[in-house]
C-alpha cells in the first residue's frame, strides 16, 4: 500500500505491547536535519507514549544515511539494547548516488539485524524532493519517526517472546 493511501502515524486500531521492559537505541543521520529532527521527535514521542522509559533511550546521530548500518552496528556491539531505529532521509539529486546510499543503508542495516539477532528499523525516508520528505515528517502523510517506533516495539516484544 502506498504512503499515499496510508497514515504513518495511524495506528489507532493496533495493539501494541507496552515498551516499558525495553532499551532502544536512536540513531540520526544530520543530512536534511530539518526533516530527520521530526522523524526523531516523533519516534521518541511515540516510545514514550507506549510507555518506554526516557532513561531507555539512548540518541546517537551520524553525518549522514550511509552511516546510519555502522551507527548501528557501534550501538548494538557496545550498549545492551532491545531494538535500534535508524532515522535518515535521502532525497534524490542530480546523479545516481541516490541510489547508491538507498541501497546501501537498506541493505546494511538488514545485515546489522541479522548479524545481532536484534530488531533494526529502517526510518529512512527516500524521496524524490524535499516536498514528499515533508508530508511524511509529520505532515500530511504523518510521520515515518512514528511508524518506526512503532515497529521497534512490536519487533522487540516480538524478539523477547521468542528468543527468551
Ligand atoms: N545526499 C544525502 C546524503 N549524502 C551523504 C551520505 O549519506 C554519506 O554521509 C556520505 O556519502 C559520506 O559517506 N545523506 C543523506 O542522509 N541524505 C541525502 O540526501
Ligand atoms: C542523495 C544524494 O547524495 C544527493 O542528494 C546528492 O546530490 P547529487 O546527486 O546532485 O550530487
Amino acid at each position: 500500500m502506498a504512503t499515499q493511501l496510508k497514515n504513518l502515524s495511524d495506528f489507532s486500531d493496533t495493539d501494541i505491547p507496552s515498551a516499558a521492559p525495553y532499551r532502544f537505541g536512536i540513531v540520526v543521520a544530520e543530512w536534511n536535519a530539518e526533516i530527520t529532527n521530526a522523524l526523531y521527535q516523533g519516534a521518541y514521542q511515540s516510545l514514550v507514549n507506549n510507555g518506554a522509559l526516557p532513561d531507555n533511550i539512548f540518541n546517537y546521530s551520524v553525518p549522514g544515511s550511509f552511516e546510519l548500518t555502522s551507527g548501528a552496528d557501534i550501538l548494538l556491539k557496545n550498549l545492551h539494547l532491545d531494538a535500534v531505529i535508524c532515522l535518515g532521509c535521502v532525497i534524490q539529486g542530480e546523479t545516481r548516488h541516490f541510489d547508491f546510499i538507498c541501497n546501501a543503508v537498506a541493505n546494511g542495516i538488514s545485515n546489522v539485524a541479522i548479524k545481532y539477532s536484534k530488531p533494526v528499523i529502517f526510518g529512512v525516508l527516500t524521496t524524490d524532493n524535499q516536498q514528499q520528505a515533508i508530508d511524511r515528517a509529520g505532515g500530511k502523510h504523518g510521520n515515518k519517526g512514528d511508524e518506526a517506533a512503532i515497529t521497534a516495539i512490536k519487533m522487540a516484544s516480538l524478539a523477547e517472546t521468542l528468543n527468551g
